[in-house]
């Protein structure tokens, strides 16, 4: 077992009520309503201003440059992969990327990305990457499972790019690294003493992924 599955395993209930939250069983059969999914992509975008923040912290904790680079790769990932997703279905309903940026914050957005930072400002490499390792590794498995399940059907799926975008070969290959380097990082950094507090600061991530789902769900009521 990987630290990642480890991680999965200490947390199973909150990482249960993640994965398989109610926004992602709607996404998946295509009963999403269209408003929750907006509510959500657009706060989405602003959550990842703020991750972009956070893998640049992660640069500056880094002591090495292989860890350097492992931050640049998430950053890049965010600014040259994903967040053009964003701009290109917000685009169609009429939001340029300036009305995005100018939206205010949802309280969900708030909790979640600043409690990452503090994460990263208060401890150090580990603990800021494995508070961050619900998001990325997190999303790469919720997309292939999706992806998995609806099989040929994707093709015409109302959910089709954002699941395919999840699922697809960039994606997934910088999750997988992703994945890879956690798990170095932790062979170098932790100690078995240690293991409670990154499951307790991986379970809270994982709540806060589902209060991000809720939100959108929330937003279409
Ligand atoms: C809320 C959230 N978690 C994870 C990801 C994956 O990067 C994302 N885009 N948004």
């Amino acid at each position: 077992m990987d630290i990642f599955d480890r991680l999965k395993v200490a947390a199973a209930a909150d990482w249960a009520a993640y994965v398989e939250h109610d926004f992602l069983r709607q996404m998946g059969d295509g009963s999403l309503p269209q408003a929750a999914f907006r509510t959500y992509l657009a706060q989405d975008y602003l959550f990842l201003i703020q991750f972009a923040r956070a893998y640049a912290l992660a640069t500056y904790k880094s002591r090495t440059l292989a860890d350097m680079r492992a931050a640049k790769a998430g950053l890049s990932a965010i600014l040259d992969l994903e967040m053009d997703l964003h701009i290109r279905l917000c685009g169609r309903w009429g939001l340029s990327p300036a009305d995005l940026e100018a939206a205010p914050e949802h309280q969900a957005t708030v909790a979640y990305t600043r409690y990452v930072l503090d994460c990263g400002q208060s401890g150090d490499l580990l603990d800021l990457h494995v508070a961050l390792a619900p998001c990325v590794i997190g999303y790469a498995e919720i997309g292939a499972r999706l992806a998995a399940a609806i099989g040929p059907a994707l093709e015409s799926h109302p959910y089709r790019e954002w699941i395919g975008e999840y699922a697809g070969e960039a994606f997934q290959n910088v999750a997988r690294d992703a994945r890879r380097h956690l798990d170095e990082l932790a062979a170098r950094a932790m100690t078995e003493r240690r293991f409670a507090d990154l499951a307790a600061l991986f379970g809270k991530a994982s709540r806060l992924e589902a209060d991000f789902w809720q939100m959108g769900l929330d937003g279409a009521r």
